[in-house]
């Protein structure tokens, strides 16, 4: 298997899976539904991908936002999406699920002339085909004339160009037709017709993986050995068995006589939440370690591994693990009797698996969720009605996102020029109080988005809407960061303290059940002396506390303190993303002294300045002495000196 620049290729099913939210209810009564990517060969192709393989989908989707979003979600996930191609006719397939109880999982496939049943011959080639180390097509797309002869000729070139061959049994009756259409749980269905038209393609495979029932309806009988047997006399190729809760095992060449001959690689079994997924879970272990050459045993470990995960937890393909984290689980699983409770598995999972939104290394966030001081400032120098304050703040605050597109072209032109400066990243905090359009506006154009939860002012910490955190982040974009800042001394007396902990530590496990990232910024109380040594203290004590924030928000820093909390971060919690600088309405040449403490210290990822930006042109737009223009001039001319002071503290490349 060389120079071949792709691991893997998956052709078959595309879908979105709508999994209900309910855990327990009937799908007649479930009232909201997760959005994940799904189809049995995509989630492979997601969770190889996850586990290190360089992976490719080939498929078609819907020209409509559930095409795009499984090609975006396949692209964060790093997976090929050259041969996703959209189909100008046909919808995605959709698939609706439901977790009634431990062995009840209601799915209805929405999938009548979907647009991945309409992949074609022409949408791939010999070379493209050949670029893999091997080929999974799943059973599915054996099933119409169409997709049989598709999936034909790509094995047909896999043959030729030593790409290995996988089948992925994956035997849904209803995608047969072989029962009602609203009943796409049932598992099992004999037919000699779907027996006959299996059997015609096992001999093209040189790995081939199934459930018992699988292996039954590709050997034509219910009995284990009996089956397999048949497809032992029809392929050469290496049979896997899944056996569910108890493993699974291989079989290189004869098929023993009896089931208690098998070799079976048992994994550690966990409590089910949710078997749907697991098999997809388990031929991405699986391939993780074949592809690789790796022993039976490493394959039947990582796939057992994947499986258990899977199970243990909501969804398919967001549910797989990612390398680290299977390989934490690999080391740990003794120990680890609830994987879907494990405080270290979770947080690797969260923080190693693609993170909304993207890589961020160099941040020039402009930060204008300011609620109180605006108010203060609209009220001093706007003259208002308190009811007339709302509606100005807000459109000042639509003005504030003209000018990050103003500075966003600003950049474009620079960044054309001085190519070897790195690229900026934009980034805005804003509140919902008075930026809720603001909010909108931004929001979907891959930008770094903060968003406050405190009230301001508040100590001990009081969040905006009361402690029902969990709730509100229901509603909010998965792209929107949740900011709390704190006014927070790690020598607090007693009961201030653990009030305010208290509320940091249940916003940032309502962060991690929602999946949002979470900011946490720390300002020392002004009515107490502090050192130097406050902020390497206070964000030690918050991790002892077990509260591992994505970000942290902190004032510009000495350098000895950079060194502190490099160190502090790096051991406490090496995945962290970064630091960004707040800037407390500090003068500018100050905020350049600040920015020119952190040059070489990656950990910090940018600045979160406000008012040095917006404060002067504000007070004149809302003393009627500015036109929007105005504004909008003065704020991109004091934004492009902050970022002009962050770029030349980063070192050239
Ligand atoms: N309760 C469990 N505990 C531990 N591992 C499990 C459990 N259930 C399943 N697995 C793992 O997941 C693998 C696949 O499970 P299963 O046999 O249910 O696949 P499947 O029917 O193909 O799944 P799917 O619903 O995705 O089609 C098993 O071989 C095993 O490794
Ligand atoms: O493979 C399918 O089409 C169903 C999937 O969308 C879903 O993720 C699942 O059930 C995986 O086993």
């Amino acid at each position: 298997m060389t120079n071949k620049n792709l691991d893997l290729i998956c052709l078959g099913r595309a879908a979105v899976d709508f999994y209900s939210e309910q855990i327990g209810s009937r799908l007649e009564d479930v009232n909201s539904f997760a959005k994940y990517l799904g189809g049995s060969s995509c989630n492979i192709a997601f969770g190889t991908s996850r586990l290190g393989l360089k992976s490719a989908m080939l498929t078609r989707v819907g020209d409509e936002h559930m095409g795009r979003f499984i090609k975006e979600e396949l692209e964060r996930a790093n997976v090929d999406t050259s041969h996703v191609i959209t189909d100008p006719e046909r919808l995605t397939g959709l698939v609706v699920l439901g977790i009634k109880d431990k062995d009840t999982f209601p799915l209805i496939f929405y999938r009548q002339d979907c647009a991945d049943m309409a992949i074609a011959k022409e949408d791939f080639d010999k070379n493209f085909i050949g670029s893999a180390k091997a080929l999974l097509i799943t059973g599915t797309h054996f099933s119409t004339k169409s997709t049989y002869a598709t999936s034909k000729q790509a094995l047909e070139y896999a043959k030729q160009t030593n790409t290995k061959r996988v089948l992925d049994i994956d035997y849904r009756p209803v995608l047969w037709g072989l029962t009602n259409p609203g009943d796409g749980e049932t598992r099992f269905i004999s037919n000699n017709k779907v027996s006959t038209h299996l059997q015609s393609i096992l001999s093209d495979f040189d790995l081939i993986v199934g459930t018992e029932e699988e292996i039954h309806i590709a050997g034509a009988s219910t009995d284990t050995i009996t089956a397999l047997n048949r497809v032992r006399e029809l392929s050469n190729a290496t049979i896997v068995l899944k056996l569910g809760s108890q493993g699974c095992t291989v079989f290189e060449n004869d098929i023993p006589q009896r089931a208690d001959e098998f070799i079976v690689h048992t994994g550690v079994l966990v409590d089910v939440m949710n078997v749907l997924g697991a098999g997809d879970a388990f031929m991405s272990g699986f391939l993780r370690g074949w592809i690789r050459g790796e022993s039976h045993k490493n394959c039947c470990d990582y796939a057992n591994a994947c499986g258990a995960l899977v199970v243990s937890r909501h969804g398919c393909a967001p549910a797989a693990p990612s390398s680290e984290e299977l390989d934490h689980y690999l080391k740990n699983a003794h120990q680890i009797e609830r994987p879907d409770l494990d405080t270290e598995l979770n947080h690797l999972h969260r923080v190693t698996t693609e993170r909304l939104p993207y890589d961020w290394q160099n941040l020039c966030i402009f930060a204008f969720d300011h609620r109180k001081q605006l108010h203060d400032m609209a009220l001093e120098e706007g003259d208002l009605e308190e009811g007339k304050v709302v509606e100005r703040i807000s459109h000042l605050k639509s003005l504030f996102v003209q000018a990050l597109e103003s500075q966003m072209k600003t950049d474009v032109k620079l960044g054309k020029t001085a190519i070897n400066i790195t690229p900026i990243q934009h980034g805005v905090l804003i509140d919902d109080t008075y930026g809720q359009d603001a909010l909108n506006d931004v929001t979907g154009r891959h930008l770094w988005i903060g968003r406050p939860v405190e009230v301001p002012g508040s100590r001990p910490l009081e969040l905006e809407g009361g402690r029902s955190i969990g709730s509100r982040l229901k509603s909010w974009p998965k792209e929107h960061i949740v900011k709390c800042l704190v006014f927070y001394h790690n020598q607090d007396e007693k009961q201030l303290r653990h009030a305010q902990e208290r509320q940091i530590i249940e916003l940032y496990h309502a962060c991690c059940v929602s999946g949002h990232e979470f900011l946490l910024e720390l300002i020392p109380p002004k009515d107490k002396d502090y050192d130097d040594a406050i902020y390497t203290n206070s964000v030690t004590r918050f991790y002892d506390l077990g509260v591992r924030p994505d970000w942290w928000k902190l004032p510009p820093q000495s350098i000895a303190n950079w060194q502190a909390l490099t160190k502090t971060l790096e051991t406490r919690d090496p995945h962290c993303r970064g630091v960004v600088m707040l800037g407390l309405d500090a003068p500018m040449t100050e905020l350049k002294q600040g920015f020119t403490n952190s040059t070489g210290f990656n950990i910090v990822k940018g600045f979160a300045v406000g008012r040095s930006i917006f404060g002067a042109p504000s007070r004149e737009w809302l003393a009627n002495r500015y036109t929007d223009q105005q504004l909008i001039d003065a704020i991109v001319t004091n934004y492009t000196q902050l970022i002009t002071f962050w770029q030349e503290r980063i070192p050239r490349l």
